[in-house]
């Protein structure tokens, strides 16, 4: 790109466009690649001989390719014993995570134990794909294999350079999803491939057609053209099987999906006291008991978990009844909490089996996250987003102008200075503390009458005269921040509940309590300090470190 006469956006778009009409799919920028996603398999390009080409050749010697970079990485490593990092970014659908398989699949190929008995760890790593995919994954308006997580991937290696560890680390889980889904999107896969599993397990988890789930029939997208849900859940198994999962483990997983499924079928109705509501019919009652035989707890305490809610005062515990409404968003929190667990449940366990190597020094981490979003509406997901953006902005900033400009200056190169913006200004404005929007925002969600109108004024107030924030005219909840790559006007609606981390104290007890082990190791006791503690982990500071 950088040999082009004119640099300017036109002639870079027409030169990938070409390129792209040839198959060449790959760009270089300088020392970045440009990967465009090509919608087909092209085999040529990735295969055994392909990697042994791009072995130990110097960057810009061959065409541009995926491989050259994981190997440029590779090399610095081992001669200069330089750790790396190499960051995949694009919007949704652009083809990351795809790009992130094959820079495994080349680092692995470069550093893998060839010979070895049992599964090597870069099998392993590999092998993890399609659990990760089967729960965190779902068709989206952009990418019927969409990621709802971020992933760092972090190989480490011992000093011959073979890969002797492995870890893995995911971002914020979009768990909204679980309880809300509109077309034409879908649901995480494997609530769809365990709807498909054979007739024992369905009929063991009491199952039945998609359809006839709340959190699944929100949507009219049931099936996905490519995606065959019951060869996907028996793949599904075997990938687990791969890495280690048990097959005591595996039925208590599927057991849970199950139960989240049956949670999302439990209707209110209102109660003959005021603010309280009941099961509403018999078939919520079914299956509020099929939620809790799964989950191995008591019934009736589960439905006491949904409908109750406990209260400290300095007189003792209060129990309150809540109204039909309420108890809906206690239902879809316990059920999203639940799900999230087990999403973390399962990478941890796939750390566990991959095992690390606490003796290498030398690492190499591919980072497949989200690139920056702006939609119609967009919530507490895309600030998290779009701020880790903002972030990588600043790193980019710092290592290709700061850096070039201030190599340029020591070896006196006649240069014109190249004027950056720097971001500094959002990030403070977003991550500062105290008084940044997500400071703001941990301390809304600790006060109890605290609502996303009181947070917006808030907002409004502090930041009347901050040139990257901006309230939008005709809202009175919206705010806009300028990012670097454009405005984009947040609707703060679900800030609250989204930033929320913390489980209630009632669904806690009750899981931690299940006769089965592995429900309740995901419930694990709350600390004594229990409220304050677990209150003060929100979503975004954590999400911050
Ligand atoms: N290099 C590639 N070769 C062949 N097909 C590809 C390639 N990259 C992407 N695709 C196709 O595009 C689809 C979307 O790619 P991918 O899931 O990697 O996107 P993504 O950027 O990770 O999206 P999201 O952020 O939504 O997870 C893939 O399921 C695959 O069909």
């Amino acid at each position: 790109m950088t040999r082009l006469s004119y640099l300017h956006e036109p002639g870079v778009l027409d030169n990938l466009a070409v390129r792209y009409a040839k198959n060449i799919i790959y760009t270089y920028t300088g020392n970045i690649l440009i990967a465009i996603n090509p919608f087909q398999r092209l085999p040529n390009l990735v295969d055994v001989q392909t990697m042994e080409k791009y072995k130990g050749a110097n960057l810009g010697d061959l065409d541009p390719h995926v491989f050259a970079i994981a190997d440029v990485s590779y090399r610095q490593m081992m001669n200069e014993g330089k750790s790396n990092s190499i960051l995949v970014s694009g919007e949704s659908g652009a083809g990351k995570t795809e790009t992130t398989k094959l820079l495994m699949r080349y680092l692995a190929f470069l550093g893998g134990r060839s010979g070895t008995g049992g599964r090597t760890v870069e099998q392993q790593v590999l092998e993890s794909n399609p659990v990760l995919e089967a729960f965190g994954n779902a068709k989206t308006v952009r990418n019927n294999n969409s990621s709802r997580f971020g992933k760092f991937v972090e190989l480490q290696f011992d000093k011959s350079g073979k890969i002797s560890g492995a870890a893995i680390r995911t971002y914020l889980l979009e768990r909204s999803r679980v309880c809300q889904t509109s077309s034409p999107e879908r649901n995480y896969h494997c609530f769809y491939f365990l709807c498909s599993a054979p007739s024992e397990d369905i009929k063991k988890y009491k199952l039945g057609d998609p359809s006839s789930f709340h959190y699944l029939n929100q949507s009219s997208c049931i099936r996905v053209d490519g995606i065959n849900d019951a060869e996907e859940y028996l793949a599904t198994r075997n990938a687990m099987d791969m890495v280690g999962i048990t097959e005591e483990e595996q039925e208590a997983i599927f057991r849970v999906v199950a139960a989240v499924l049956h949670l999302g079928n439990i209707s209110f109705a209102k109660g003959t006291e005021a603010d309280s509501s009941v099961i509403k019919d018999a078939k919520s009652r079914f299956h509020l008991n099929t939620a809790g035989e799964l989950l191995m707890c008591d019934c009736e305490k589960l439905e006491n978990a949904l409908i109750k809610r406990e209260i400290n005062t300095p007189e003792g515990v209060i129990t309150t009844t809540v109204g039909p409404n309420s108890a809906t968003v206690s239902r879809d929190g316990f059920a999203k909490q639940i799900y999230s667990r087990l999403f973390d449940w399962l990478v941890n366990r796939i750390n566990a089996s991959i095992g690390q190597d606490p003796s290498s020094d030398k690492l190499i981490g591919v980072l497949d996250i989200y690139g920056f979003e702006s939609f119609k509406t967009n919530s507490f997901e895309q600030l998290c987003i779009n701020f880790t953006n903002e972030k990588l902005q600043q790193h980019f900033n710092q290592n290709v102008f700061k850096m070039e400009q201030e190599e340029y200056t020591r070896e006196q190169i006649n240069w014109s200075y190249i004027e950056f913006v720097d971001n500094q200004d959002v990030l403070d404005l977003i991550e500062k503390k105290p008084g940044g929007i997500i400071a703001l925002l941990d301390e809304a969600c600790m006060f109890p009458k605290s609502t996303h109108e009181t947070l917006s004024q808030k907002l409004y107030e502090k930041f009347k005269n901050h040139k990257r924030f901006a309230k939008p005219k005709l809202s009175r909840t919206a705010f806009t921040i300028q990012h670097y790559a454009g405005d984009v006007i947040y609707q703060s609606d679900h800030f609250l509940d989204k930033n929320k981390d913390y489980v209630v104290a009632e669904h806690q007890e009750l899981l931690n309590a299940s006769r089965c082990s592995f429900v309740s190791v995901l419930f694990p006791p709350a600390p004594e300090e229990n409220t304050k503690s677990s209150k003060s982990s929100s979503i975004a500071t954590r999400f911050k470190l």
